[in-house]
């Protein structure tokens, strides 16, 4: 079993702040990593490689210090999202290449079984310079796979891919976290970490910022305040009603909307059609005004 434990664990960039005081533990499973562009992601998982070292604090992979430390390495699977293939190997060399620098003792078997894993025996003989960027994932995934490392690092993996090959990804990794490894992958994007990891930590400018299962994380989302845009047949009159409930903390209407700021999701969402209903007032729009993504992080971090 391979657990990954961050420990109070800083890094900077000369007087960029990156990461700042995360702590957080990676157990078995499939564990998505979300955050906003810049959250430091890729920075977390390049120390949790073994690749850099932390400014302050330390990374440990089952109680060992990750950095320098060649015999943890065999343990890493590391899918960079830069990508860091040579265009001018075919698949398989480059696959086998790996498998040769990791020291197996049948790297051409090797190979062969990781390109088997990531379903790209048809493609192995061609030069990567011709693959897709999605083919190149997968490549890069199977250099990744060649030594069955118990963890398995993935920087943002979907990007860049099609629809079925990211369906495809999907299954392998449920199936390589259902193997019981460790599978952490990185994304901005609540939707796809919701479809693949049972377990989500959430880091926001450098901080990190929320932790828990897909319902958790959502729940977090939808409770804080938000600011809500109605459209309906009587503004006024439906205004007067929300702002008598304890579920809005305001309302402003302007000549075209009603804007509401909700702060209990869960009863507004039904006590809006309801007062519709029984007002006689028909609902043309209802639609939140601030659910950018950068908006909904801002206030996980702002919790803490
Ligand atoms: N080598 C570097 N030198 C200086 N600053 C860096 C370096 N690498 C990252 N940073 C900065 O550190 C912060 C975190 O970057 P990081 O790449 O870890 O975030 P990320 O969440 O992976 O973002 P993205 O999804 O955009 O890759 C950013 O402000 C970035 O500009």
């Amino acid at each position: 079993m391979s657990v990954v434990r961050i420990d109070k664990v800083s890094r900077w960039y000369g007087n960029v702040v990156a990461v700042n005081d995360v702590t957080m533990t990676i157990g078995p499973g499939v564990t998505g990593l979300l955050g906003p562009n810049g959250a430091g992601k890729s920075t977390l998982i390049t120390m949790m490689a073994g690749f850099l070292p932390p400014s302050v604090g330390a990374v440990t992979l089952d109680g060992v210090p990750v950095w320098r430390n060649h015999s943890v390495y065999a343990q890493i699977g590391l899918v960079p999202e830069t990508e860091a293939v040579y265009d001018s190997l075919t698949g398989a060399a480059f696959v086998r290449a790996n498998a040769e620098l990791q020291g197996l003792p049948s790297p051409g078997a090797a190979a062969d079984a990781a390109i088997e894993v990531v379903a790209m025996q048809d493609a192995a003989g061609r030069r990567i310079a011709t693959y897709s960027k999605g083919m190149k994932q997968r490549i890069k995934m199977a250099a990744a796979l060649v030594h069955e490392p118990s963890l398995l690092l993935l920087d943002e993996p979907f990007n860049g891919m099609d629809p079925r090959q990211r369906l495809h990804l999907m299954d392998l990794l449920r199936k390589m976290g259902a193997e019981g490894r460790t599978v952490l992958f990185s994304s901005h994007i609540l939707e796809e970490v919701q479809q693949v990891a049972t377990h989500i930590e959430v880091v926001v400018s450098g901080r990190h910022a929320a932790s828990g299962d897909y319902r958790a994380i959502r729940t977090l989302m939808t409770d804080r305040p938000m600011l809500y845009r109605l459209r309906t047949s009587d503004d006024r009159r439906l205004a007067a009603a929300l702002i008598g409930d304890p579920c809005t903390s305001g309302a402003d209407l302007d000549v075209s909307a009603l804007q509401v700021r909700v702060v209990d999701f869960e009863r507004f969402s039904k006590l809006v059609p309801a007062l519709a209903r029984d007002l006689g007032i028909r609902l043309l729009e209802v639609a939140p005004t601030d659910e950018s993504l950068e908006s909904v992080f801002s206030y996980l971090v702002g919790r803490r």
